[in-house]
């Protein structure tokens, strides 16, 4: 509950603006309600207004992207930018291509990425974009023109220095070789204007790997100080069988768990036996087919039709890397009723308010969504230094500042909730210590 009046004053405010965008109400009152005893304690924030100026973005950019289809038929998509927040970088923030994207849901992205870049200790401002175009059952040439006409718009908003995207669902390699070949092309300008991109062309080693290593060096060192604990013999249940999920299984599987399932939106894998990794990416990357697969593949494994199903499945470790809100309160309680102890965030607000309120009455470790899966943006940052260096770091190099990264992540935000008097609250500690660098910088700025 909002106590607060600063705060009660500016969120009601937001709901009676933008009362049509649950996802980022959601994501606004999660982060209002750990702010509370962050603006008490720094009455200039109210002074100078950094509430009220950080729930409004500085920009919405929202374009038609028309394209043909292989049949010769002109479709027509919608496409988002929406640049949240400056104040201490370039906007940063992935591009999201799923039928559910509307501008409520990449407010929601946007609004989490501000905090979530500040936590990282990057220079990095908040945005993110993407369209409701569906790349599932398009061809390789359809998403080509589909990327190229999107990018014919967006390439007059962004660049290396105002604005950066990268990938996120369904926006991966392929997508970002496209994206980027047609902004060189127009803008005749070879420059670090998107990350994630191909290792011949500017990428940075890792930065696949980055989210999902991120999650569980984040979750290591959570456990770690903690609870004086590791994932060495724990039972994991990874939802997703993207970027995030396949690479934090990796991982995972590599400090020594046995991860049992993946999942996607049509439903999930349990293998008893531990995930054999290997047949997921030949699934998933290789050849773009469905988790079901995966039982007809591996003797022993199940299939299970629906996503939520995964989350009744006995584990200590719970790493949500699929979508927002895939667990709700029931399916919370289902994890603790079999044993969890344990949920960190790959995917953005996979939680409900409902599951999480589960989380802390039955004293689970959480590690919310912005803190735990900041790894992919890190390194997009990382991505940046490289290409303006004009040089490549190595692997190891960047792994290294990676788990340095994500380690530093834990160590701040539990030092922020002992500041403001909730010792322990990963979440509240990430929320305050990625507000209070981007609210210093805003009123050092003035008002803008
Ligand atoms: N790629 C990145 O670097 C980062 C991604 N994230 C977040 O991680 C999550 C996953 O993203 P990626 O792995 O990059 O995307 P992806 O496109 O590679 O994979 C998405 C996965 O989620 C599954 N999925 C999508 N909608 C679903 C639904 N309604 N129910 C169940 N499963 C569903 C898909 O089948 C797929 O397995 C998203 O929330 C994204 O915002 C967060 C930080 C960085
Ligand atoms: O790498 C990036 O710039 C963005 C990653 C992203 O979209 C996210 O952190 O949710």
């Amino acid at each position: 509950m909002l106590t607060d009046e600063y705060v009660k004053r500016v969120y009601a405010q937001v709901e009676k603006r933008d009362g049509d965008q649950p996802e980022f109400l959601q994501a606004v009152r999660e982060v209002f309600e750990s702010l509370e005893p962050v603006v008490e304690k720094h009455p200039e924030y109210e002074k100078a207004g950094v509430l009220e100026r950080l729930v409004e973005p500085e920009r919405v950019v929202k374009f038609r992207v028309a394209w043909t289809d292989d049949e010769g038929k002109v479709q027509v998509n919608r496409g988002y930018r929406i640049q949240f927040n400056s104040a201490i970088g370039p906007y940063k923030g992935g591009l999201r291509f799923h039928p559910s994207v509307n501008e409520g849901v990449i407010k929601f992205l946007g609004f989490e990425q501000i905090l979530k870049n500040s936590l990282t200790s990057l220079p990095m401002g908040g945005g993110k974009g993407g369209s409701d175009f569906d790349p599932k059952g398009k061809s390789d040439a359809e998403v080509m023109r589909f990327c190229q006409a999107f990018m014919t718009e967006l390439c007059r908003h962004i660049g290396q220095f105002t604005d950066v995207p990268a990938g996120d669902i369904n926006v991966g390699a392929r997508e970002i070789g496209y994206l980027f070949g047609q902004y060189k092309r127009i803008r005749d300008e070879y420059s670090g204007v998107i990350t994630g991109k191909g290792l011949e062309f500017g990428g940075s080693l890792a930065r696949t790997e980055a989210t999902g290593y991120g999650l569980c060096y984040y979750t290591q060192e959570a456990l770690r100080v903690l609870k004086n604990d590791s994932f060495e013999g724990k039972t994991v249940v990874i939802s997703g069988s993207g970027n995030v999920a396949i690479f934090a299984t990796e991982k995972a599987q590599a400090l020594g768990a046995k991860v049992v399932t993946a999942s996607d939106s049509n439903g999930y894998v349990y293998d008893p036996d531990g995930i054999k990794l290997d047949i997921v990416k030949d699934i998933k990357l290789g050849h773009r087919g469905r988790i079901k697969e995966y039982a007809e593949r591996v003797p022993g494994a199940e299939y299970h039709e629906g996503c939520k199903g995964v989350w009744t499945v006995p584990c200590d470790i719970a790493l949500p890397c699929a979508t927002q809100n895939e667990i709700d309160e029931e399916s919370a309680k289902a994890l603790v009723a079999n044993g969890c102890k344990v949920v960190c965030e790959g995917a953005n607000m996979p939680s409900t308010p409902e599951a999480i309120a589960v989380y802390q009455d039955n004293g689970l470790l959480y590690g919310p969504a912005k803190a735990a899966n900041a790894g992919g943006v890190a390194v997009s940052g990382l991505e940046m230094s490289q290409n303006s260096y004009r040089l490549s770091w190595t692997f190891e190099e960047v792994d290294n500042k990676l788990k340095s990264i994500m380690e530093n992540i834990v160590a701040n935000s539990l030092a922020a909730a002992k500041e403001y008097g909730h010792e322990g609250d990963l979440m509240l500690g990430a929320n305050a210590a990625g507000f209070v660098k981007v609210a210093n910088a805003m009123v050092a700025q003035g008002v803008l």
